[in-house]
Formats: structure tokens, C-alpha cells, sequence
């Protein structure tokens, strides 16, 4: 991964980093109110685009600095014509520094929400007549489930029906996580500052974040050279460094050869997405191992990925004695039991890059130590691609939210952990984290874990590293599901990388 990679826009903050950002900056010479006059327009100019002319917009302001987000954002929107409400969570004697500095340049008039846990009925109608609904109650700085009066104000927001724009998050969203404990408001927009929070992108954050937009504050990317930040926005700019961009020179034998062994008679065609998933990914070679008795099912399928018959452990162990052999998946319609253990001992005893999905996970929720074991003494790169399911069988006692999660896991496995779903998270054991956002919905069909798993071993074979094989794999597999579009299965992602691929391919033409 290039170095540069921690200043660049992929960089996703924490809460706790975005306070360290906000600091290292404020030390460095720029006043906090400063930036939050920066952030207050910001908000304003995203208001604009989202109303007519002479709108009526409902502002609400927490206690902390978002509120101050919002005071500015007020006076801005009402210099600019528009008719504001300003509605304060709590009296303005609780403000202090920045937002009660904001608080006092905007000198509008406002109301404070009664206490209690119901919302006055003037307040409701005055939401639901709005034309757009401001959200600045709580940002970076929610640290507990909403409640009372704030809790009541997000269900009225929610209940209004209008549109509403955030600052920074939607009001009840943690920022570091995505999680909503309790309740959240549900925006149409997002403006965030300097850098995404992994809460835009896990869920439900990021169904309830809307549009996200990122504004410049005045935050200078060098801070985060001393924050040092290892969370990332699974975005071309974090690998296309490590793109497999095809040898003008090459042939195929140095695009690498993967082996995807297959599952018997009755499994054979989610192998058969993988190979075929591989080859589309670039391995210049795929070979399908397949038991004797799935070579006539295979053989009527195939035509450029080849077959092998491969009748058990001892003939793998003979297959990849072949050094070209470089990159191995198994998985896929393979069969669970003892008999996939000892296939996956075999595999990894010879030290290929190897990805494990499917059935090479459900195989192991008793033996989970002994499959570490291996991977740790395997010094190619081995992904693990499970889904939630699998990854609760593999590792029980791992909770928490979706990227502490997958990060326990390639910390204890020693393997990059592909935790799939809607926000699928990649993580190295070194502690570096993605979070993928491309992926549409249809991809949820029966199949389309093995494509996936097919084009991280098409990468592997191409020596691309664990990590940014796996976040490219995940990548092209979200291209893939979004050119395919509404009523795809699984046999239409390996043709539709091909845009996908030819995307990357432009964006690297020249460099
Ligand atoms: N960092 C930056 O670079 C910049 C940051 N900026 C902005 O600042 C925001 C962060 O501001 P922040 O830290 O003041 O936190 P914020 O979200 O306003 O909430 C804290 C307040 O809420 C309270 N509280 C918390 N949870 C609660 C609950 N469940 N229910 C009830 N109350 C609760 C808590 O009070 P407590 O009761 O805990 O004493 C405290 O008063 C950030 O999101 C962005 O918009 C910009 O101006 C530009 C530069
Ligand atoms: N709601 C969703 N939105 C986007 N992608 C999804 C969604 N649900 C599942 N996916 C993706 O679809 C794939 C399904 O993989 P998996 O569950 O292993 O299916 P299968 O075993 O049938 O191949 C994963 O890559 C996952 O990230
Ligand atoms: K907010």
C-alpha cells in the first residue's frame, strides 16, 4: 500500500481521530470557531442546493459544538433569504466555547424544547411544514442512547415526513460504528467534515446518513500523519497502486495459475463460478480440481478454465507440488466434514496464497485453533470470506460491532477477513480495516459469494497482496453486481467485470 495513502481521501476518522484532527489544528493556529464557521456554511451551502427560493427550514440545535454547526448554518440561510426556526435542545446559559461563540454571532431568535418526553404539538406541525428539516442536535459527540426530549424530537423529525439534512451524522448514529441504539434520525443528507467516519458507511448509518458529502474546513491532511489512521473507505485511490495491470510484455504464464477444487457430483457449480470469477479477475490460468466423479459434469462446462481429476488430499498435495500452481481456493460447493479439514491442512502445508470460503469455514467451528495454526505458518497471503453466519461459527465468541469484529478475527486467524454483506469489511492482521459501500443489493443471490471468492484468488494469482486483493476483490464484485443490475444471478458478475476492469484499466492508463 503506498504510504501517501494515510493524507488521501480514502481515510476514514473516528470520532476520537476527528477530535485529535481538530485539535493537532487549533494548536497549529487556527481558532476552533474558525472551523466552525467553515462547517456552518458548509451546511448552509448543502441547505441551498435542497430548498427553493425563500424556504422555511427547521433548525435543531443540540447542546455541544454540532449545535454550533447549526447557529452558524442559521445565520447564514438567513442572510441568504430564507425564512429559519432555530429550536435549542437545552437553554442557551448550558452553551460554551465555539458553539456559544456561534450562538452569539448569529443573534436570531429561538425556542427551547420543553423537557420531557413528548414534543409540543406546535413544534410537530411546525416540522411537518417545513422545507427542510436541519439535523445539528448530536455528531461526533453522542456517547449514549438518546433519551427524553431529544429522543421525542428525532421520532417528530422521522414522523414529519420532510426532508432533512445532518451535520456531520444523523442525530442518534455513533459515528465510530454505524449503530443506531435506539433511535436515529433518517436523513436525505449528510454533510460530515475533513474526512467520512466509519459510521457513514456501516450500517445502519449509512442508510440513514442519505447522500453523504464531504466538506473542506480548513483541517490540513498533514495531521494525519500523526494520528496515523488505519480505517479506510474501500475506494480505487486505496489500492490502484497494486491494480494487476497486464504486462504489455507478459504472457499468460506470468498472470499466475489458480486452482479452485471443486465439490462432488451433486455441488460442481460454485467451484465452477469461482474458476470461471478467476479467470475474469486476470490468473492468467485457472484449473478446476475436480473428484473423479464430478469430471464428466465439469467437462460438459468448462471450456477456458481446464480440469483436473484430483481424487483426494494425497493427489492435492501432488497437484501443488507443481510450483506454478500458485494461488489455491477451496470452498465453494466442496462438502463439509473431516474430509475438507484434511484438504485444507493439505493446501495450506504448501504455502500458497489461499482463499477459504464457504464450506472450508463451516468445516472448521470446532477446530477453529488448528486451522489458525496453519495460517500462521503459511507465509502467503490467506483470506477467509465468510459471511455473518459463517463467521459466527468460526469465531463465537468474537461480538461487537461489524469492524471490531472482523478486526479480532484477522488479529487472532493471522488471515485477512472478509466479513461479507451489505458493508462488507476487510481486515489485515496488522490492523488495517476497509469498509466497502459499492455493492448493490442484488448481489444477495444464491452464487454470488463464489464469484467473489473466485476473483480474490484470479488476483492473488497475480501476486497482488492479501489485503488489496481482497479490497479489490470486494470492489470489482460490487462493479460487477451494479452493471449486471436488477435481476442478476450469479452467472452474469464474471462477464459484467469486464466494464469494471476496463474502468481501472483507464484510470491506470499512462502510469
Ligand atoms: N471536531 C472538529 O473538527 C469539528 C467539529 N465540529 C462539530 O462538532 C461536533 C462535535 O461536537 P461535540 O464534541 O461538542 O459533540 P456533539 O455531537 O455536539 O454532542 C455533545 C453534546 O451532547 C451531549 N450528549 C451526548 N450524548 C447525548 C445523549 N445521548 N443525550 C443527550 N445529550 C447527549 C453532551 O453533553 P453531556 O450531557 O454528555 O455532558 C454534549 O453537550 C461535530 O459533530 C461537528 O458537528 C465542527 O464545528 C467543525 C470542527
Ligand atoms: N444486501 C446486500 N447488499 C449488497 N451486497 C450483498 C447484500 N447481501 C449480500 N451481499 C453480498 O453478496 C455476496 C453473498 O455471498 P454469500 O452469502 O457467500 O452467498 P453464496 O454462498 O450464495 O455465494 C457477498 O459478497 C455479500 O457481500
Ligand atoms: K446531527
Amino acid at each position: 500500500m503506498n504510504p501517501d495513502i494515510v493524507f488521501s481521501n480514502a481515510v476514514l476518522l473516528t470520532p476520537e481521530e476527528m477530535g485529535q484532527a481538530d485539535r493537532l489544528t487549533i494548536s497549529g493556529g487556527v481558532p476552533g470557531i474558525e472551523l466552525m464557521e467553515r462547517a456552518g456554511q458548509a451546511v448552509a451551502r448543502a441547505a441551498a442546493k435542497m430548498v427553493p427560493a425563500a424556504a422555511r427550514i427547521s433548525i435543531l440545535c443540540g447542546p455541544g459544538n454540532n449545535g454550533g454547526d447549526g447557529f452558524i448554518a442559521a445565520r447564514c440561510l438567513t442572510a441568504a433569504g430564507h425564512t429559519v426556526q432555530i429550536h435549542l435542545l437545552k437553554a442557551s446559559e448550558t452553551l460554551n466555547g465555539d458553539a456559544l461563540e456561534a450562538f452569539v454571532r448569529m443573534g436570531l431568535p429561538h425556542t427551547v424544547v420543553p423537557d420531557g418526553d413528548g414534543i409540543a404539538v406546535s413544534l410537530a406541525g411546525e416540522l411537518e411544514r417545513a422545507d427542510l428539516i436541519i439535523d445539528a442536535l448530536f455528531g461526533a459527540g453522542l456517547d449514549r442512547p438518546l433519551a427524553g426530549p431529544g429522543l421525542a424530537l428525532v421520532k417528530a423529525v422521522n414522523r414529519s415526513g420532510r426532508r432533512v439534512l445532518a451535520v456531520d451524522l444523523p442525530s442518534g448514529v455513533n459515528g465510530a460504528t454505524g449503530a443506531d441504539p435506539g433511535a436515529a434520525v433518517r436523513a436525505d443528507a449528510t454533510v460530515t467534515f475533513f474526512r467520512r467516519k466509519p459510521g457513514h458507511l456501516l450500517n445502519p448509518g449509512r442508510t440513514l446518513c442519505g447522500s453523504v458529502t464531504v466538506a473542506d474546513i480548513g483541517i490540513k491532511a498533514g495531521v494525519l500523519e500523526k494520528i496515523g489512521p488505519s480505517v479506510f473507505h474501500n475506494i480505487p485511490e486505496l489500492w490502484l497502486g497494486d491494480w494487476p495491470r497486464p504486462d504489455p510484455l507478459g504472457h499468460k504464464y506470468t498472470r499466475g495459475h489458480a486452482v479452485v477444487f471443486g465439490g462432488p457430483m451433486s455441488a460442481t457449480g460454485a467451484a465452477r463460478l469461482s474458476a470461471g470469477a478467476a479467470l475474469r479477475a486476470g490468473a492468467g490460468l485457472v484449473t478446476l480440481a475436480s473428484p473423479p466423479d464430478a469430471m464428466m459434469v465439469n467437462a460438459c462446462h468448462l471450456t477456458a478454465v481446464m480440469l483436473k481429476k484430483v481424487p483426494g488430499a494425497e493427489a492435492m498435495e501432488e497437484l501443488l507440488a507443481d510450483r506454478r500452481f500458485n494461488t489455491v481456493l477451496i470452498g465453494p460447493g466442496y462438502g463439509v466434514g473431516e474430509e475438507t479439514r484434511a484438504a485444507v491442512a493439505a493446501i495450506l502445508k504448501q504455502k500458497r496464497a489461499t482463499v477459504l470460503d464457504a464450506d472450508a469455514l463451516t468445516s472448521f467451528p470446532n477446530h477453529a485453533q488448528e486451522l489458525f495454526t496453519l495460517i500462521g505458518d503459511n507465509p502467503a497471503p490467506v483470506l477467509l470470506t465468510p459471511h455473518d453466519g459463517e463467521f459466527a461459527r468460526l469465531f463465537p465468541d468474537i461480538e461487537g460491532d461489524k469492524l471490531v469484529r472482523a478486526r479480532r478475527a484477522a488479529e487472532r486467524s493471522g488471515a485477512v477477513v472478509v466479513l461479507k454483506g451489505p458493508d462488507t469489511v476487510i481486515a489485515a492482521p496488522d490492523g488495517r480495516a476497509a469498509i466497502n459501500d459499492n455493492a448493490p443489493p442484488f448481489l444477495a443471490t444464491a452464487g454470488s459469494g463464489d464469484v467473489l471468492a473466485g476473483i480474490s484468488a484470479g488476483l492473488l494469482a497475480q501476486g497482488v497482496p492479501g489485503f488489496e486483493a481482497a479490497c479489490q476483490a470486494v470492489w470489482l464484485h460490487g462493479e460487477a453486481g451494479r452493471e449486471a443490475g436488477p435481476g442478476l444471478i450469479a452467472e452474469d458478475l464474471a462477464p459484467a467485470l469486464k466494464a469494471a476492469i476496463r474502468a481501472l484499466v483507464d484510470k491506470t492508463a499512462g502510469g
